[in-house]
């Protein structure tokens, strides 16, 4: 088979247009969507490999996941846009990610192309992403090309699935596509089906420049590399831009395509192409995603219409374990945030961990993300306290808060009503897990919105959840009661008033801030329970008895007790030896060092990081 893939680097790849005077009628912009693992980046593989961008000798796999995290997890996080000269023709291709957090990167790519590759497993069928995405091509007025993948695998049920698939996108079975991406088969019809039904871009060639930012990156050496899409006009290089939302005016420094390392274009961008442009700005937040860049000389008039800023929903507080760290972890969220706009983070402090942040993340999977970077990246050892939604708590004077940390839930009784953020959840299953899953939702709140059959076999079911509820373990819940059958995908559907109290964790009569939680009243006896159990499992015996309690306001709802011990290191020192015993206690504060004390209780280090741990990882979650 790679016989046949080297075979396909044709006579017919050989015309390269050059960026800036390329024809739009020849242009093709398309991005690739699909649910995770479909094998969105694996046909980009071969598509680079196929259209002959990429040597033979220097292709690997993943080639556009260039991020390490990206290629040791198997999952794109950025979005990548490649042109590939095509027959004559010049497709820009957009790698998407599939995981739900990163859906606003999905809808970014979207607005600069003119098609969508709709990609589906054949030996899984629709997924619940599957149908987000495609709803969001669809939105954005695609044309959209329905393709099975991975036809090469013995499970594969191609003729079923095409059906499915055919009947969700409203075509004949026959006019889905049958490829595989990792034997490179039906890709070159593929590429044909996409220059023949994909419209070129239309635009305005002697207009004032418009083009869109669907992306920036910061990179080391150069500063921040913008994305974009040119609508109408040009852009060329050592010209002078302006920024429409933030009238910031810019040398372009450099201008050029990715194809498949970025080249630049001497004649700049024209309508249609899609490519990068270089400032020598520092802050991706200069060069904002949405904006239009025009021409300050010949500025346009009208804006293109951009997208919304993503806004984090989940939080949560992140400290270095070693509190001297706090200096190193304040600069790598900002340089963090050089390249994910969608990080946000502010100082806190909590009187057990010392000085952190509250960081704000598009989801689980995202937090695990940024934090796996910090750690590896940076070389930092944090504790994350457990993750919490955005409250809106109205009180009975009427003044609002927006609660993203636990300890700064009002207590007393002077609370009105609090609203939490809700999502509207689809889940995609076969019909035999409709029980479990509906107990499941059940369990957490939902509210049934709808169910459909995709197929005999195969169900969608539509809930009102809250977030709250979903980004504990509801994943590896759904996973593990569906055999790992059930795909989950959510958006944001507004907020609900909600009966929901703050458990607090007492030691010794004190609140613990790292463990306080805003759970609903039903599982507040529950969280309590646990967490009192928990610790009195992970904080060592003390000289004094110590109560752990679970509180709400000033009702206790769950009491542990660690019983006392004199741990006295001295009565193993028969005989007066004065500097062995001074080397035992010596040797006992060194260990000291590593306790925080709450109150009068010396709590280990590890028992922050042990109680605070979600067993959620990012590869739970992923699925
Ligand atoms: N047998 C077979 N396996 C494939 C094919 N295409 C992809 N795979 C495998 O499927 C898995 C997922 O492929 P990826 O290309 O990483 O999937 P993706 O959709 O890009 O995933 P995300 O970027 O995380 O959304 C990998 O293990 C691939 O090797 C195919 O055509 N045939």
């Amino acid at each position: 088979m790679e016989d046949c893939l080297t075979s396909t680097l044709s006579k017919r790849t050989s015309v390269r247009t050059q960026p800036g005077q390329t024809d739009p009628a020849l242009i093709r912009n398309f991005c690739i969507i699909a649910h995770i693992d479909h094998g969105k980046s694996t046909l980009a593989d071969r598509m680079l490999q196929i259209t002959g961008v990429v040597e033979e000798r220097a292709m690997r796999a993943q080639y556009l996941d260039r991020m390490d995290i990206e290629r040791e997890r198997g999952i794109t996080i950025k979005s990548q846009a490649v042109r590939l000269p095509w027959d004559g023709h010049v497709l820009n291709m957009i790698d998407t990610p599939g995981h739900v957090d990163f859906t606003y990167e999905v809808s970014r790519s979207l607005q600069a192309c003119e098609g969508a590759i709709l990609l589906v497993d054949a030996a899984q069928g629709i997924e619940a992403q599957t149908l987000a995405n495609l709803y969001l091509a669809m939105n954005a007025d695609l044309h959209i090309i329905p393709v099975l993948n991975k036809i090469d695998l013995p499970a594969a049920q191609p003729e079923k699935f095409a059906e499915e698939l055919a009947g969700l996108i409203g075509c004949d079975p026959s006019d889905v596509l049958k490829v595989s991406g990792k034997t490179g088969e039906g890709v070159r019809e593929l590429l044909d089906h996409v220059v023949a039904t994909v419209p070129a871009p239309v635009g305005v060639a002697d207009a004032a420049a418009r083009a869109l930012i669907f992306d920036s990156v910061y990179d080391t050496y150069r500063g921040v590399v913008t994305y974009v899409r040119v609508v109408d006009g040009h852009l060329g290089k050592r010209e002078r831009i302006l920024m429409m939302s933030t009238n910031a005016t810019h040398e372009t420094l450099e201008i050029g395509v990715i194809s498949p390392e970025p080249k630049p274009a001497e004649l700049g961008l024209g309508v249609g192409e899609v490519g990068y442009l270089i400032t020598g700005v520092k802050d991706v937040r200069q060069s904002r995603v949405g904006d239009t860049v025009t021409s300050a000389g010949k500025p346009a008039q009208e804006m293109l219409a951009g997208y919304e800023h993503p806004k984090p929903m989940v939080f949560s507080g992140l400290y270095p374990i070693d509190g001297d760290e706090y200096p190193e972890l304040r600069e790598a969220l900002d340089k963090l945030q050089l390249n994910d706009a969608a990080l946000v983070y502010e100082p806190e402090t909590s009187a057990a961990l010392g000085f952190g942040f509250r960081v704000g993340f598009l989801g689980l999977l995202h937090m695990e993300i940024v934090r796996e970077r910090l750690e590896r990246e940076f070389g930092l050892s944090l504790i994350s306290t457990a993750p919490n939604v955005v409250y809106r708590v109205v009180m009975e004077d009427g003044k609002e808060l927006t609660v993203t940390n636990p300890s700064e839930f009002p207590t007393g009784g002077k609370i009105a009503q609090v609203f939490e953020p809700v999502t509207k959840s689809t889940i995609l299953a076969p019909a035999e897990f409709i029980g479990a899953i509906m107990e499941i939702c059940q369990g957490r709140r939902g509210q049934l919105l709808g169910m459909d059959y995709l197929s005999e076999d195969r169900v969608e079911i539509r809930y009102t959840l809250p977030l709250g509820e979903i980004i504990f373990d509801f994943f590896d819940q759904l996973k593990s009661r569906t055999r790992g059958y059930a795909s989950l995908d959510y958006e944001p559907a507004g907020e609900q008033e909600a009966d929901l109290v703050k458990v607090d964790i007492l030691l010794q009569g004190e609140a613990v801030d790292a463990f306080s939680a805003i759970v609903h009243k039903d599982k507040a006896y529950g969280y309590g329970v646990d967490m009192a159990k928990k610790l009195r499992e992970l904080i060592p015996r003390q000289q004094f008895e110590v109560p752990i309690q679970a509180a709400i306001g000033a009702r206790v709802i769950a009491r542990e007790n660690i019983r006392a011990i004199r741990k006295d290191v001295l009565a193993k020192c028969y005989g007066g030896d004065i500097s062995r015993k001074r080397k035992l206690l010596e040797k006992q504060k060194e260990g000291k060092k590593r306790m925080k004390m709450v109150g009068r209780v010396e709590v280990p280090q590890e028992a922050f990081v042990a109680a605070l741990s979600t067993d959620s990882s990012a590869d739970k979650t992923k699925k």
